[in-house]
């Protein structure tokens, strides 16, 4: 699997937050994906009001905040599921690969082969694991050989050996924490560059939903996560970056995970982290 860096936001989009590795070192990280001056409206309701936003790449960035703030209209604005809704309009620029997503010349199909998305309740589909995972590389007409990059997937979804000897059971035959793997194993088959994952461990058990902040950690070496999740643990955990949404589809803090958690700058964050309000 590659991830080159030459067609992310360009060389000058360093930002200039260094961001906390594994291994303790301080790397700046390039920006993966942008937003600048985001509107989004489901007929005359905003749901997002003017974010702004570099969202570093090969990191886990979660969003969080109250119920109906935008984090999840904000998620699929990056790679424009948000099409699918007919009464939602967007304004301003998402850039991705240097370019805005919204530009007329963009294919939304194959802009979603480069930015996957993890749902937060497991879908797979009807179909054996193998299909499942290698149902993105056949729409694509992908030419290599299927059967190792479906087991490449499942092995990063640490699912692999897990489900090695049963390739062709259905996938829905799963427990739920290994469905869910199952769709991430679908989700990076294709080789995106961006995985999107809005609350995708809120229908699993602990057990189950510890396995997937594991997996998560592992995907931020090859992927850009970004995250949605109503659990502020489950950011403190796994994210090097939260960006807090409130009420109004405002970004009200974007920072280091540990500086949202811990010194933010904003009273209305500190209160919403501190369980005030939410
Ligand atoms: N398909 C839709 N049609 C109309 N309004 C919508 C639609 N989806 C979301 N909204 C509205 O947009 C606002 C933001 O919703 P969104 O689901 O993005 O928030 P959220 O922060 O992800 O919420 P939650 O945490 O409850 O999932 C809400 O007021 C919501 O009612």
């Amino acid at each position: 699997m590659s991830n080159t860096s030459s067609d992310t936001t360009g060389d000058e989009s360093l930002i200039t937050t260094e961001v906390e590795t594994g291994s303790t070192q301080r790397t700046p990280a390039r920006t993966a994906v942008a937003a600048r001056d985001l509107n989004v409206y489901y007929g005359d309701e905003q749901a997002i009001d003017d974010v702004t936003i570099e969202i570093p790449e090969k990191r886990v960035t979660a969003l969080i905040g109250p119920s109906g703030c935008g984090k999840s209209t904000f998620l699929r604005c990056i790679n424009r599921m948000n099409d699918m809704i007919e009464v939602c309009r967007v304004e301003g620029d998402v850039e991705f690969g240097g370019k805005n997503v919204y530009d007329d010349d963009v294919d939304p199909v194959a802009l979603r082969r480069k930015i996957g998305m993890v749902f937060q309740k497991p879908n797979p589909f009807p179909k054996s694991i193998r299909d499942n995972v290698a149902y993105g590389l056949k729409i694509q007409g992908y030419d290599g050989d299927v059967d190792e990059r479906v087991e490449e997937s499942l092995k990063a979804a640490a699912l692999y050996e897990e489900v090695k000897d049963q390739l062709d059971s259905s996938g829905l035959d799963l427990s739920g924490g290994q469905q869910q793997r199952l769709c991430i194993a679908r989700a990076i088959a294709p080789d995106p560059e961006v995985v999107l994952m809005d609350e995708p461990t809120s229908a699993l058990d602990p057990v189950a939903a510890s396995k997937i902040e594991d997996l998560i950690d592992d995907l931020a070496e090859q992927y850009t996560v970004i995250i949605v999740t109503h659990n502020m643990q489950q950011a403190a955990r796994i994210s090097d970056r939260t960006a807090v949404f409130l009420t109004g589809g405002r970004l009200v803090e974007y920072d280091d995970t540990p500086k949202i958690f811990e010194d933010p700058e904003e009273q209305r964050v500190e209160d919403y982290i501190t369980g005030k309000f939410g």
